[in-house]
């Protein structure tokens, strides 16, 4: 069952169409990201689900009720929808507790007090809760923020990258927290981003927005191992692409992670020269070109090739992937 649904909303800037018809459900309980380039249209697009701007063409709903044009209404946006962005404020004299307390100012102070300790349990911000805002760091800020936001609980709840320029220690310390929070009481969530592993780590569907049309919307593991075309393959993960077996047909692709270097030459199916070798941490990551300049990358966990050695690789016939 859709919780929030947009339909067909189309929205123009002057004479930019900036989005075309989409039509997108929220299902209960979901974590729905929205994943596109920058100027695809993704900000846009949720400005209109928290009914915070008005599209051209197209409706929101939210649960069976239609909800009305923004220009209508004294108060932009709808109480049962967060929304959540980058900009954030905080009273910068008062304690990070004293912030998130604040946002529940009208309720009975024991509940105030308890849902307080909760949340900062859950962004981790036990100890630095006494402490005034402005001697935050930029992490522990958004993070207060973010509490500040949760603390009264919407139906839906609408992310814009509200942690884009976090590091990662933090952006994960956020994700998880309001993954534990969603959980806890069955929030149903749109997530914006431009980073396709924070989408597929964290979402249950993803919708793929391109220069305002929305090009695929499926698990993670749809979008990934069968993306609708190859802009979906690229913005996914990294591609290597095979030679077209005729020129007017359509591009086959295998991911890195499927190809192994082989010793044994009637297995191998693609070979060439190892042109750079790059630690990533967890694993490593090889390039190799062949005499068409064609390129293959593939990973494996530790090093133990050089650069210009001629490798014999191989991948299997079930990994390989086709898009129009
Ligand atoms: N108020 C506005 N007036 C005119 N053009 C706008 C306005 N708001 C957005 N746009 C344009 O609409 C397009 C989509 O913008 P939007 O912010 O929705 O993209 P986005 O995918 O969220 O990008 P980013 O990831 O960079 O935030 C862009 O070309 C932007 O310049």
């Amino acid at each position: 069952m859709a919780v929030l649904r947009a339909r067909a909303i189309t929205k123009r800037f002057d004479d930019k169409t900036v989005l075309s018809g989409i039509s997108l459900d929220l299902k209960k309980n979901e974590w729905l990201g929205i994943l596109g380039e920058s100027g695809s249209g993704k900000s846009t697009l949720l400005r209109i689900m928290a009914r915070l701007l008005d599209a051209d063409e197209g409706e929101v709903y939210l649960g069976r009720d239609r909800l009305p044009d923004v220009s209508t209404q004294l108060i932009a946006g709808h109480a049962g929808i967060k929304h959540i962005h980058q900009e954030f404020e905080l009273f910068p004299n008062q304690t990070v507790r004293e912030n998130i307390a604040y946002a529940l100012r009208f309720y009975e102070p024991d509940f105030r007090d308890e849902r307080v300790e909760d949340l900062l349990e859950l962004t981790q911000l036990g100890p630095v809760r006494d402490q005034k805002a402005k001697l935050l760091s930029g992490g522990e800020k958004q993070r207060t923020a973010i509490a500040r936001s949760l603390a009264e609980l919407p139906e839906v709840l609408l992310l814009d990258e509200p942690f884009a320029h976090l590091d990662s220690r933090n952006r994960q310390a956020i994700l998880e927290a309001i993954q534990s929070i969603r959980r806890r009481h069955h929030l149903s969530c749109v997530f914006v981003t431009h980073e396709a592993a924070d989408a597929l780590a964290w979402c249950d569907r993803v919708a793929v927005l391109r220069a305002g049309q929305l090009v695929q919307v499926g698990t993670p593991e749809e979008i990934y191992d069968h993306p609708a075309n190859a802009y979906v393959a690229e913005l996914t993960g990294v591609v290597n692409w095979l030679p077209a077996e005729r020129p007017e047909s359509g591009k086959y692709f295998v991911r890195p992670e499927w190809v192994k270097v082989t010793k044994n030459s009637a297995r191998a199916t693609w070979r060439g020269t190892l042109a750079a070798v790059r630690f990533r941490g967890s694993f490593w990551e090889y390039l190799c070109y062949n005499g068409r300049q064609e390129a293959m990358t593939f990973y494996a966990a530790k090093s133990k090739l050089n650069v210009g050695e001629e490798l014999l690789l191989t991948y299997p016939r079930s990994a390989v992937r086709y898009v129009e």
